[in-house]
């Protein structure tokens, strides 16, 4: 089966690359909206679960993989920040506390009606950082396009104290998870791509 990761994010592709996994990339146009009362696992499960709809939908016989990747700190949901204020803002939320990293996969074939949903959760504990701290890391310009405001991948390695859990998780794509799915839901290996 031909398998489409509908996503824009080179994180995730570099992930999925590190496997025998064939597959093309094929970006979603959903609009990411956020509902009202909605607990941030059932947020990611939904936003993963429209994003491969949307591509799903053009290419009813391939097999398409969508995700989505957000913060929480106790029930706020951290998504990405608008500008560089709002990511100092996050940062200084996220200082010496612990939060969750949350993110829902979505796995559909409409040819054969398989849709399925799943999530994963990572903690992360950040240093007591000095606002000098805060403001070196907003300076790296890596914050914007990130949950959160962070990259643990890159110089947000140096604001962490603890991970438990998937770290690829972090990185936006639980990669052992979604190997269960694929095997248990689709006999894919991603031992041996196929
Ligand atoms: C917390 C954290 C998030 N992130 C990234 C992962 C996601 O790419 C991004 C969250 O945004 P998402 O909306 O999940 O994904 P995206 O817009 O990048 O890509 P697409 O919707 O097309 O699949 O934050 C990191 O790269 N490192 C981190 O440590």
């Amino acid at each position: 089966m031909e398998i489409i990761l509908a996503s824009a994010s080179p994180r995730r592709k570099e992930i999925l690359q590190n496997t025998k996994l064939k597959f093309e990339i094929e970006k979603s146009d959903i609009e990411e909206i956020i509902l009202e009362n909605e607990s941030p696992e059932d947020m990611v499960v939904r936003l993963a679960y429209e994003k491969a709809f949307d591509v799903a939908k053009k290419n009813k016989d391939k097999l398409v993989i969508g995700a989505d990747t957000i913060v929480a700190l106790d029930n706020e949901v951290l998504g990405k920040p608008k500008d560089k204020q709002e990511a100092y803002q996050m940062i200084k939320k996220l200082s010496n506390k612990t939060h969750k990293v949350i993110t829902g996969i979505s796995l559909i074939n409409l040819k054969e009606n398989k849709v399925i949903k799943d999530y994963v959760v990572s903690c992360v504990t950040f240093k007591d950082l000095s606002d000098d701290s805060i403001k070196d890391y907003i300076n790296t310009n890596e914050s914007l396009d990130k949950a959160g405001a962070y990259g643990i991948q890159g110089y947000g390695a140096l604001l962490v104290k603890t991970i438990q859990g998937d770290y690829f998780n972090i990185v936006g794509l639980p990669i052992s998870r979604l190997s269960d799915l694929l095997k248990d839901h689709f006999d894919i290996n991603l031992f041996y791509g196929g």
